[in-house]
């Protein structure tokens, strides 16, 4: 039985998480963490779905972590970065959703590897990890004379932008064609932009609504536009992806993989 921590609990994912494992046959709700701030502090993590778990949701990571293996992390980087540092010194392995790291918190995230094994993707649904293959697959063959756009449109909610995975499509993408993303990236146009410049890669992002996530890469040419797109409809599929990463986790001591290696796209 694989016995997880949920942090986050009372957030979208953390519900969707908590909902998963106690659907699943091989997986137990073995910590539930939340901000001190949280409503739900005190209350059993499976209220919203009424039923009791006998887990409660506390602000107290230690004992969050006291009897599970492994931490599903998705909440927000300041938090994950605190949430990982005790999942070092308790061995507790990791799987981290959240998005909106900057280079310096994702190195902290890969020193904790040394210790401890943890999962870190911006999106853990499988299509999405399939539609960066394609991507890359169309990087290498529309290298030249193709202006590439990613544009992503989520919920209101959403406190990031890009979002993780319009910027991780903008990785793989730029990786296969030789770019720098750090070099190539536009995220803003205003006023007098002047004539694109070809080798750069554009970001748009639209927040409106309960849109779950939808992200689109156009290969814009002269002639002819190819748009690769993946929408969710919903959030199960993160939720689902999460499970095959503690799954993929459980003979791993240390070490920072992503889905590519959980459903073995490498
Ligand atoms: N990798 C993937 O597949 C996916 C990634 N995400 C990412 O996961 C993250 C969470 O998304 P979502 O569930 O929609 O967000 P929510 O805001 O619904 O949930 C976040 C949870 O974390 C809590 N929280 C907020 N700030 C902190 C903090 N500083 N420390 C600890 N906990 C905190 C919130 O508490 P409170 O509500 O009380 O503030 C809430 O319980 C985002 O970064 C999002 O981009 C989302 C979906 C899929
Ligand atoms: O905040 C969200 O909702 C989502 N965030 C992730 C991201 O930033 O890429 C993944 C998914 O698109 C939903």
């Amino acid at each position: 039985m694989h016995k997880i921590a949920v942090a986050g609990a009372s957030g979208r994912m953390g519900h969707m998480l908590i909902e998963a494992i106690r659907a699943s046959q091989d997986c137990q709700l073995a910590g539930a963490l939340d901000i001190a701030s949280s409503p739900a502090i005190g209350n059993d993590a499976a209220a919203f779905l009424g039923h009791a778990s006998g887990v409660p949701v506390t602000a107290d990571i230690r004992a969050a972590l006291k009897n599970a293996r492994v931490l599903i992390d998705f909440t927000r980087p300041e938090g994950t970065l605190a949430h990982i540092r005790h999942c070092r010194e308790m061995g507790v392995n990791a799987v981290i959703g959240t998005t909106g790291f900057s280079e310096d918190q994702k190195a902290q995230i890969a020193d904790s590897a040394r210790d401890i094994a943890i999962v870190m993707a911006p999106n853990m649904s499988v299509g999405v990890n399939v539609t960066m293959k394609l991507l890359e697959m169309a990087a290498k063959a529309l290298s030249t004379g193709y202006d590439i756009e990613i544009i992503e449109a989520h919920h209101r909610h959403k406190v990031d932008a890009p979002s993780g995975t319009a910027l991780k499509m903008g990785e793989v993408i730029a990786q296969a064609m030789g770019r720098d993303l750090k070099e190539c990236a536009v995220y803003a146009r205003e006023g007098v932009t002047g004539e694109r410049d070809p080798s750069t890669i554009g970001f748009a992002s639209i927040r409106g609504g309960d849109i779950v996530g939808d992200h689109t890469v156009l290969f814009a040419g002269t002639g002819e536009r190819i748009e690769i797109t993946h929408k969710s409809a919903s959030r199960a599929t993160y939720s689902q992806g999460s499970l095959r990463a503690v799954r993929f986790l459980a003979d791993k001591r240390k070490g920072l993989f992503d889905m590519f290696d959980v459903l073995n796209l490498r």
